[in-house]
């Protein structure tokens, strides 16, 4: 019988420290491997991972929604929905809108229950319908915890960049702080007769127009949104007006290419760049001609700083945010102990040295580039709904004659001993109108939908919301929701806000066109002033009557826009109406 030694101790000593050598070589190449991959794959961390966790929150919770598809999530699905919701036309005067509008939220909701998870490619969205749990997501106690997910800042970045809309945190904060000023009432009042100078000469024009016939078809759609561009151009920058327009009509080609950026071609992306390099250019002649005005002329510089801030730099928004940007700076220069104060505001763009990060933030806050984010913020969100808060109204007005009847007479009275032009102090007055107005903003709210994503864990009520969750406030349904606003939601019918827009409904937060709490919208008064003042000059002169070519398709473009515009017929207002007044 052969007997064989193990086999461990037959290895020549070589072999052994060859066989260690290479299992070491193993082992290291395995530790690097593993590290490159983490720090390949630490970028989809977020991406992927935590995603994740937020569908096992929400389940944990009993919130499910659609299946997402692997890299568009419910994208496709609702550009589907949403695509066949809009084939055909409503029919007319309906103002049931939200099937149309809302399709995909109707649907999902209909089988996940009115607060579900979706999502927007890889972003996951809850959409909430609670309106206690709304109204605390949107109080000041969350201000700093939700935010403007990174996905909503690309999508505008061209046409916004980092103004009000857009900010988060304590930037948010210190702009918001800055062009608040701008809006309030006194400031406001100096903004009246740039309004109606603006709407007498469509009011001239249709004169004009109306000489040679008894009636004319006027396309209100693009009329209100011309107005609404004149209006915002000489609010914000009234004596660089002629070049605030040229900016304005750069800008509005912007927005439409950036809207559907996703399909650019090569040419497309650099008449972006283009664009966008033109418009920059001509805010920083603006800006920097209104600063050396005040600050590089000698004579009138001692005299000016004794002026009152908001009339400085001008009565324009422009010269109010200036204004504002000045305090800030000479509180921040007293801080820092400067003996001069804010004599030269360009000086003292070089003088933050060593800075700490909160005069980091004051500095990036004032410089040129954060000032033209605003301009271009103000033109957007000044533009885009007021206009077509206009236009709706007239669609309105247009069509239900015993209403426009009510607010032409109110309008005429209001006017009786101010020449028949509107003056700041009786728009309060307008009651009818503002029914008008708040229904409109009912029905046809031009921002459908709120969008925040929470930049930390949250809890409202029972609800859990994870950080990285972005939550989704379908302004449109709850507008037209028949539980909240009872069986004729889907009618118009100013005289549910004749007592004020808190008994109109069963809940207090159900109205919400300019949102609420900290970052609710800003230029609300301003938008208000500027609807009661055109429709009352322009319903003081015309009659209207909706066009027979009238097609009724709302769409939203971002906003909730009249697919086909809206044609109405406009009359002159005969002289025995007004005598009878
Ligand atoms: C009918 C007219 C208007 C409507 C319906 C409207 C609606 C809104 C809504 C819903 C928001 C909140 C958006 C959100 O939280 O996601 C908002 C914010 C804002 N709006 Fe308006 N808006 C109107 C007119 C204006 C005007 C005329 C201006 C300025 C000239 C303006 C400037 C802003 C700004 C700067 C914000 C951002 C506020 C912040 O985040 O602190 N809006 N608006």
């Amino acid at each position: 019988m052969v007997r064989c030694p193990p086999v461990g101790l037959r290895l020549p000593a070589a072999e052994i420290v060859f066989a260690a050598a290479s299992m070491a070589a193993v082992l290291a190449g395995a530790v690097v491997a593993a590290s490159a991959c983490l720090l390949l794959f630490y970028p989809f961390w977020d991406r992927w991972w935590r995603p994740w966790q937020i569908k096992r929150c929400l389940r944990r919770q009993g919130i499910s929604g659609p299946p997402p598809r692997l890299f568009s999530g419910n994208l496709h699905e609702r550009n589907v929905l949403r695509r066949q919701a809009t084939l055909s036309h409503m029919p007319y005067l309906s103002h049931d809108i939200v099937p149309r509008l809302l399709p995909d939220y109707v649907q999902w909701s209909k089988v996940y229950g009115k607060s579900f998870l979706f999502w927007w490619g890889a972003e996951p969205r809850l959409a909430v319908y609670d309106l206690d749990q709304i109204k605390e997501l949107l109080s000041s106690k969350h201000v700093h915890m939700l935010g403007r997910s990174e996905l909503q800042r690309r999508g505008v970045a061209h046409f916004i960049g980092q103004g009000l809309l857009m900010a988060n945190g304590q930037a948010w904060s210190h702009q918001r702080r800055t062009v608040a000023p701008a809006f309030h009432s006194q400031n406001l009042k100096h903004q009246v007769s740039h309004m109606i100078n603006c709407t007498m000469e469509v009011s001239q024009e249709w004169s004009r127009m109306l000489e040679m016939k008894d009636e004319i078809e006027v396309e209100v759609s693009d009329c209100m949104s011309h107005l609404a561009g004149e209006i915002i151009a000489r609010t914000q920058f009234s004596n660089d007006y002629k070049k605030g327009k040229q900016i304005f009509i750069k800008l509005g080609e912007l927005q439409r290419l950036s809207i559907k950026s996703s399909n650019l071609n090569h040419a497309q992306r650099q008449r972006v760049q283009h664009l966008k390099h033109q418009v920059e250019s001509m805010f920083m002649e603006i800006i920097t001609s209104r600063m050396s005005r005040v600050f590089l002329n000698p004579s009138t510089q001692e005299e000016k700083f004794n002026e009152t801030v908001s009339s400085r730099y001008g009565h324009d928004f422009l010269g109010l945010v200036l204004a504002e940007i000045d305090i800030c700076k000479q509180k921040a220069m007293v801080n820092l102990g400067h003996p001069h104060g804010c004599k030269n505001i360009i000086r003292r763009h070089h003088m933050f040295q060593n800075k700490t990060g909160e005069e980091e933030l004051e500095e990036r806050i004032y410089s040129s580039q954060h000032l033209m984010d605003e301009c271009k913020t103000f033109f957007f969100t000044g533009h885009e709904t007021t206009w077509l808060l206009l236009t709706w109204t007239f669609m309105l007005l247009a069509s239900y004659p015993s209403w426009q009847e009510r607010a032409r007479e109110e309008a005429i009275i209001a006017m009786k001993n101010t020449f028949g032009l509107p003056q700041f102090d009786m728009l309060s007055k307008l009651q009818v109108l503002d029914m008008i107005l708040l229904e409109t903003l009912r029905l046809y709210t031009p921002a459908t939908i709120l969008a925040r994503e929470a930049f930390t864990d949250i809890k409202v009520g029972n609800l859990e919301i994870p950080k990285g969750l972005s939550v989704w406030v379908p302004v449109l349904a709850i507008h037209h929701d028949k539980d909240i606003w009872g069986e004729d939601a889907n009618e118009f019918k100013p005289e549910r806000f004749a007592n004020g827009v808190s008994k109109s409904c069963k809940h207090p937060m159900a109205f919400m066109p300019f949102s609420f709490g900290p970052r609710n919208c800003v230029g609300q008064n301003f938008a208000m002033m500027e609807a009661k003042i055109v429709l009352s000059l322009l319903l003081s002169r015309f009659s209207f009557e909706l066009s027979p070519s009238y097609i009724h398709a709302p769409i939203c473009i971002l906003t909730l826009q009249p697919k086909y515009g809206v044609p109405i017929i406009v009359r002159r207002i005969k002289s025995d109406t007004l005598s009878i007044i």
